[in-house]
């Protein structure tokens, strides 16, 4: 081996050994992916929040994937869903589902096939029990009981209505279950209602309890999504019912905080739970684990108690003009759009944010729709600051981002959404959440998913109009050389009858003619030598006939082949003595051809043409055809040669 050949080989083995180093190191980083339906509600912030305190103090990366239920029937879901397809081992090492995105409904062959490869190892169920998994719950019962007991004993509220949540859902019944047996202690039986865990279902639940129960005194609604959608609505259309009914929620959310009168509820011990759940990633137990945490309840306004007020969302902050979204951040080009993006997330205190794009074209979800396989990192910024010297790189969609980039900070707290405008999906975001308020990321990800696909759109719509320019312009210049072809004679390259015509009206139109010669040209003896020397050399002779005429009339007299060997000349010379002469320069030049085998000349019939108002060019043409027959009889003859 030739020693430079042997020496790149080297470099090539040291440069595939150390990103493999690279990612070994950075392998020991561990990774765990949250699968969340939307992080802004309900539980989820809490769940996140305390996750992400305790990854970043046990130096653990925590991706969060966020989509909705994962066997939902909905087409809006399913799109959501696609982020979680792209939770892989050759990014994560550990699993947490919650069962608001992975419900118990999903059997545990459904589970294995959809989970089956994403990770090597722990799976950790937040909320539900799986056979052969880890799980960590809450006892709903203590909770209920505390806040049953708060409503009866503190308050004397006797009538009661319950609402259950959603039917198959275990965690519902059990909520269900312990406040109905808790009320049943006091010889207590609630109206019981139905509805999800949703708020759109609460609203009509509230609706029909102001129409048919408005003397009941406590509604104990299944979670806190609800009973503040309930209270909401209250404030907002019905504010008569202000105060009337006790309405109680369960998870203790932030929005619990944010409502007025803030939400009497139960609190799950989150920081625990977050605790319990690295305790497992780092321990690895081979016995299955399920961890059951007791709930306490939380007593604020809602349930007539006063003087509960707390703070809000300390997170929470106020935006001010400079931080409009939608004026701020608009543009047409992708480098424009992605500099007004860096100041809008530096505004934002968000720590860093890759936009990648799938390297195919925008694709609608099939039901068997896999992440395309290789990525392109359009955008990227972190810290401040936009990072063009990341951007442009193709990569790997398995590593979410390139290594390079991934790898800038350890530990981080990442959220993967994805990226897609009504049917098109072209992508995702990746967002560092260490620091900023994730409910910027909402606005931010609808600002860069529409402007995208506007940036697309419009970008496809200027090619296509400068391909439409294109082909006008070449469609002109066909045109042109159609025009051409049809006017002239492929043979000799003089003009044709048609063109001959456009020609000669073209100049009587456009000059001040008065007169001129028509010459009607043939070809003696062609018959003869076609017969003798063959059709090739009969055209041979023709097309040395064209060049002698063009070479003795001049370039602005009008010379056509009319056909066969006929040739119609029009010379603006009015002098039939000079025609005469131009003629004899013809055959003599014809003479003087030496490459043939044989001797050709021509014969002319000359017409003097004055122009007048009723000239009739095509009796010219017959009277100058009439004397060359006059010249051919008298060259028959032996009159003339
Ligand atoms: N090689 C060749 N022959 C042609 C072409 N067009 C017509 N001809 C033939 O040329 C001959 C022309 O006939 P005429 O002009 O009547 O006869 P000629 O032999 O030239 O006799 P005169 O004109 O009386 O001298 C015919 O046999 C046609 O078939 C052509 O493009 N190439």
């Amino acid at each position: 081996m030739p020693v430079s050949v042997f020496a790149i080989t080297l470099k090539l083995e040291r440069a595939i050994w150390l990103t493999y180093w690279q990612i070994m190191k950075n392998k020991s980083t561990k990774t765990i992916a949250l699968l969340l339906t939307e992080l802004t509600r309900n539980n989820n912030c809490r769940i996140f929040a305390e996750l992400k305190k305790e990854a970043t103090k046990q130096k653990v990366n925590l991706i969060t994937f966020e989509g909705r239920t994962l066997q939902s029937k909905s087409y809006a879901d399913k799109q959501r869903n696609f982020a979680y397809q792209l939770i892989n081992k050759a990014r994560v090492d550990h699993i947490i589902t919650t069962s608001a995105a992975v419900p118990d409904s999903l059997t545990s062959k459904q589970f294995d096939n959809f989970f089956n490869g994403k990770t090597e190892q722990l799976i950790i169920n937040y909320y539900l029990k799986r056979p052969k998994q880890h799980s960590i719950r809450v006892n709903n019962s203590t909770g209920s009981a505390q806040l049953v007991e708060h409503l009866v004993n503190h308050h004397k509220y006797e009538k009661f209505i319950v609402i259950r949540g959603p039917v198959r859902d275990a965690n519902a019944n059990q909520r269900f279950a312990t406040t109905i047996s808790s009320l049943e202690k006091y010889n207590i039986t609630p109206v019981e209602l139905q509805a999800t865990w949703d708020s759109q279902a609460s609203i009509q639940v509230i609706k029909n309890i102001i129409k048919d129960y408005p003397d009941y005194q406590a509604v104990i609604f299944p979670n806190d999504e609800t009973a503040i959608a309930a209270l909401d609505y209250i404030n907002n259309f019905k504010p008569e019912f202000k105060g009337r009914f006790a309405i109680v929620g369960f998870d203790n959310s932030e929005n619990a905080k944010n409502i007025s009168p803030q939400l009497t509820t139960v609190d799950h011990p989150h920081a625990a739970m977050a605790q319990k759940a690295l305790e497992l990633i780092n321990t690895q137990p081979s016995e299955y684990v399920d961890a059951i945490f007791n709930t306490t309840a939380v007593f604020r306004g809602s349930c007539g108690c006063h003087g509960h007020i707390e703070d809000t969302c300390p997170t929470q902050r106020l935006f001010t003009g400079n931080y409009n979204i939608e004026e701020n951040i608009q543009a047409l080009s992708h480098d424009e759009y992605f500099e007004k993006l860096s100041i809008a997330l530096s505004e934002r205190d968000i720590l860093s944010c890759s936009i990648c794009l799938y390297q195919s074209e925008p694709f609608k979800l099939e039901a068997t729709t896999e992440v395309p396989q290789v990525s392109k990192l359009a955008f990227q910024y972190y810290n401040g600051t936009r990072q063009t010297e990341y951007e442009n790189q193709a990569f790997d969609t398995a590593l979410i981002l390139p290594d390079d980039v991934y790898q800038q900070k350890q530990p981080q707290c990442l959220l993967v959404k994805n990226l897609f405008y009504n049917d098109a999906h072209f992508g995702y975001v990746v967002f560092d959440l260490c620091q900023g308020r994730i409910q910027d990321i909402e606005d931010l990800i609808v600002n860069i998913s529409t402007t995208l696909n506007i940036i697309y759109l419009f970008e496809k719509m200027q090619s296509a109009l400068k391909e439409n320019e294109r082909l006008v312009a070449s469609l002109a210049k066909d045109n042109t050389n159609l025009k051409a072809i049809s006017a002239t004679d492929e043979m000799t390259e003089l003009l044709n009858r048609r063109g001959f015509y456009q020609a000669i009206c073209q100049r009587i139109e456009n000059t001040e003619l008065t007169e001129f010669s028509l010459i009607y040209a043939d070809m003696d003896k062609l018959k003869y030598v076609n017969d003798t020397f063959g059709h090739q050399a009969g055209d041979l002779a023709i097309e040395k006939m064209a060049n002698v005429l063009k070479s003795v009339f001049r370039a602005t007299d009008i010379i056509c082949r009319i056909g066969g060997d006929e040739f119609v000349i029009c010379a603006f010379i009015a002098d039939e003595n000079i025609v005469q002469q131009m003629t004899q320069r013809v055959n003599s030049e014809l003479a003087k051809l030496t490459d043939l085998e044989f001797k050709i000349s021509m014969s002319f019939g000359i017409y003097l043409c004055k122009l007048s108002e009723d000239f009739d060019l095509e009796n010219a043409i017959k009277q100058a055809d009439k004397k060359l027959y006059q010249q051919k009889q008298l060259k028959k003859h032996g009159l003339i040669l």
